[in-house]
Parts: C-alpha cells; structure tokens; sequence
C-alpha cells in the first residue's frame, strides 16, 4: 500500500462518525445504567464527540480549533465519579453501535477502535473520580493503526515466482 489512510479516513469521515454517536447515545438514553449521567446532556453531546473521534482518528482539528480541546473534555468528566461498572457499559454500547452502523469490521480497524475506548474511557474514570486535579494543558491525543490495514497481495504466478 503506498500510503495508509488516518483511522479518520478509513471509518467513513465524520458523517460515519456522526451516524456512530447519534446510535450510541439513543442507546445510553434507554440504558438503566447510565441514563442518570447523561440525562441533561448537551443536546450537541453526540455531534461533539463525533468531532472529538474524527481528531483523535487523525480527522481535521474541529474539536480543538471550535470546541476547547482536551481541556474542555477533561471538565466535563470532573467529579462525575464514574463508575467501573458504567465504564464498561459505555464500551459495549458504543462497540454495539460501531456494529449498528457498519463501521469496517476489519481486525486491524476494530483492534485501534477498541483500543482507543478502553484506554480513554479508562482516562475518563480517573478524570471523574472525587477531588481529581487532572491535567489539562495536555495536546489532543492522536490515534493510530496498530499494525497497517491488511491488504489482499496480488496472487504470485509461477512466471513471477
Ligand atoms: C474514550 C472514552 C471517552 C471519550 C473519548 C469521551 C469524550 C467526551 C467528550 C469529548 C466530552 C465533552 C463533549 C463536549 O464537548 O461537550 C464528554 C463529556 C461527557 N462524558 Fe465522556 N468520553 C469518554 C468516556 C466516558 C465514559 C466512560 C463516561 C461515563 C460512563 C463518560 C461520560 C461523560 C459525560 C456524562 C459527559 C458530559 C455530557 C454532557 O453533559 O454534555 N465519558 N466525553
């Protein structure tokens, strides 16, 4: 392949990632769970976090440049005292909806996708724990391929062996 496309690319660009929010928090909206954390969100929430994904995927700057980068998702995890038990639902659903929207459902896409989640929703539970001074000066963090998109190689026939 001569050049990797971002996680960004790949995904669908930001209507994919639109699509993939939207789904995710209708089913955080009906989740017993974690309904009461979310339950006077930002009407945008689902669009922002779209733009954060597409950022961190390596998609253009929207959330830094319109939204106040990582400082400003770090406030609005503060003091919410999420639990171990609401992280890992958060994961499955948004793993659900990533299903749901037909996301590439390739190992190589899948392996980045959840394992952004599982490092910032763990990030996202220290930011909110009680009396947690989390730095907030830090850049956006930036995602990528653990090992390059897998591409069929073209057939070796016997004249090129
Ligand atoms: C990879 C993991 C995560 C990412 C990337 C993430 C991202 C974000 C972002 C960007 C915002 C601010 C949106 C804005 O600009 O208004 C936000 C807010 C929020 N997040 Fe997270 N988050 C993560 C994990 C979690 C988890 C695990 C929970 C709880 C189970 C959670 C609960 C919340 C809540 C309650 C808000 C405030 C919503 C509102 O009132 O508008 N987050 N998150």
């Amino acid at each position: 392949m001569d050049s990797v496309p971002t996680l960004y690319d790949w995904a669908g660009g930001r209507p994919a990632l639109v699509r993939l929010t939207e789904t995710f928090y209708a089913k955080v909206l009906a989740d017993e769970l974690l309904e009461p954390l979310f339950r006077d969100m930002d009407p945008g929430h689902p669009r922002h976090v779209a733009d954060w994904l597409g950022e961190v995927f390596g998609g253009p700057p929207v959330y830094s440049t319109e939204r106040g980068g990582h400082r400003h998702m770090v406030g609005r995890h503060l003091g919410r005292a999420i639990t171990e038990q609401q992280r890992r639902r958060w994961v499955t659903l948004l793993l659900d909806a990533a299903d749901d929207v037909d996301l590439p459902s390739d190992p190589e896409f899948r392996a980045a996708f959840a394992g952004y989640l599982e490092w910032g929703s763990r990030l996202a539970v220290l930011f909110s724990r009680p009396g947690a001074e989390p730095a907030t000066d830090e850049p956006m963090p930036k995602w990528d391929w653990p090992l390059p998109p897998w591409q069929a190689q073209p057939k070796k026939t016997s004249a090129s062996s």
